[in-house]
């Protein structure tokens, strides 16, 4: 456990973020099939370096841990193989989040695959691998990440793969982003509205760059947006047009009192003087990452808001909506959830100091922080963070933040 203070000092600071996991573990996943392709950049999270051992391991058995990512796309990757045995699993929560979409698209694909615990959920045992079709359903509800997997072994597959979305496309943005990747490799992607096709190709040879993560940058957006105006934050690497959907926060921080200006190394942030509106309210079917920093800054601000498109919150690392509304309850503030919406009513009283827990939940830790510049803040099992970012508490400190 932490305890979490700041000065409230005009904070200004300089901040390297490492690369996006989301690209990252497709470009590893895409690198089995193209040895020459050169990664710079890659995430040095744990989400990443349970994919690199992975994806390394002679092992019959792989354990990812609580890395979403790398359980689907392992999935469908190993599961595509001719003759590959691997049994994939991983820790108590990953045996609750659901596979089963994936699985039966395999399955229709020509896939052997058998659940080894609770149908539908990890482990899986995969056994083999001939081709039957080129037409798969998947649903497109649940979660992108099946389609992401999908996409990222369908140029390999001896007949190519017609994949057809059923129901609304969640988290649009990542399958555009894991798209853009195939596209950048010269893979060409035919897409419709509800149908994409690629045909078997050969991925070209060349050295990517992976962009820093913009999940990461929201905490330091909304640490800003809750900082004495005249601080500035620094970020480098990033720019403003990205492969990642969660650039879409810069606009949505400006109403709350942030700018942004781009510079040839990377992003300056600053907070300025500005009318902050009493209520924010936000479709987040895109960017379902950026929940919990985002109603955690209009705490902070004193804000309303209603935040909606978060029915994919309840399936991941933790339910992000009861743990949000546990967590809220804990600061005195009151937070209503459905199940794919929130609610956060203004605020009256003033703001009460409190341990908050995590729930094994990289984004609860990092969401509240910001929380400190208002109120001294108690953070529980703060090493979660490293799920997506392993310095987060060393660029916390350089921000003025006492951390004990
Ligand atoms: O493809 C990806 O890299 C991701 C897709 C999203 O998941 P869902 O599609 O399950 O919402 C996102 O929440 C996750 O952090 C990363
Ligand atoms: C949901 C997340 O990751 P994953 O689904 O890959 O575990 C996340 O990083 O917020």
């Amino acid at each position: 456990m932490i305890r979490l203070e700041h000065s409230k000092t005009p904070i200004a600071a300089k901040i390297k973020i490492s690369g996006s996991k989301s690209i990252s573990n497709r470009l590893l996943i895409l690198q089995q099939f193209c040895p020459d392709l050169i990664l710079e950049n890659l995430s040095d999270s744990d989400d990443t370096q349970v994919l690199i051992k992975a994806l390394q391991s002679q092992e019959e058995h792989i354990n990812v841990g609580h890395a979403g990512t790398a359980m689907r796309f392992l999935l469908a990757y190993f599961a595509t193989q001719q003759k590959v045995t691997k049994i994939i699993t991983g820790s108590e929560r990953m045996q609750q989040r659901p596979v089963a979409p994936l699985v039966e698209a395999l399955r229709q694909l020509g896939a052997k695959v058998t659940y080894l615990g609770a149908k539908g959920y990890p482990p899986v045992k995969i056994h083999g691998f001939c081709q039957q079709t080129t037409q798969i359903n998947i649903k497109a509800d649940i979660s992108s990440q099946f389609i992401t997997a999908l996409l990222l072994v369908g140029h390999q597959l001896p007949m190519g793969l017609d994949l057809h979305l059923q129901g609304g496309l969640i988290s649009k943005p990542y399958v555009q982003m894991t798209i853009d990747l195939l596209t950048q490799l010269g893979v060409h992607v035919a897409v419709e509205e509800k149908r994409i096709l690629i045909e078997p190709q050969q991925l070209k040879p060349q050295k990517i760059n992976v962009e820093p993560d913009w999940s990461s940058a929201s905490y330091f957006y909304s640490a800003l947006a809750l900082a004495p105006v005249g601080s500035t934050i620094f970020l480098y690497g990033f720019k403003t047009t990205s492969l990642q959907g969660d650039a879409r926060l810069v606009s949505w921080y400006e109403q709350l009192g942030v700018e942004t200006r781009e510079t040839s190394e990377g992003l300056q942030l600053q907070r300025v003087e500005k009318e902050i509106p009493t209520h924010l309210s936000l479709d987040l079917i895109n960017n379902p990452d950026l929940a919990q920093t985002l109603v955690v800054t209009c705490l902070g601000l004193g804000m309303s808001c209603d935040l909606s498109g978060l029915q994919s919150l309840k399936i991941k690392e933790t339910d992000r909506l009861q743990a949000l509304r546990n967590e809220m309850q804990r600061l005195g503030a009151t937070l209503r959830i459905t199940g794919s919406s929130l609610h956060l009513s203004r605020q009256q009283n003033p703001l009460q100091s409190a341990t908050i827990k995590t729930y094994q939940d990289h984004r609860m830790a990092m969401a509240f922080a910001p929380l400190a510049l208002k109120v001294p803040l108690m953070i529980e099992n703060e090493t979660v963070v490293a799920k997506s970012y392993r310095s987060f508490w060393k660029d916390w400190e350089k921000m003025g933040f006492l951390i004990n």
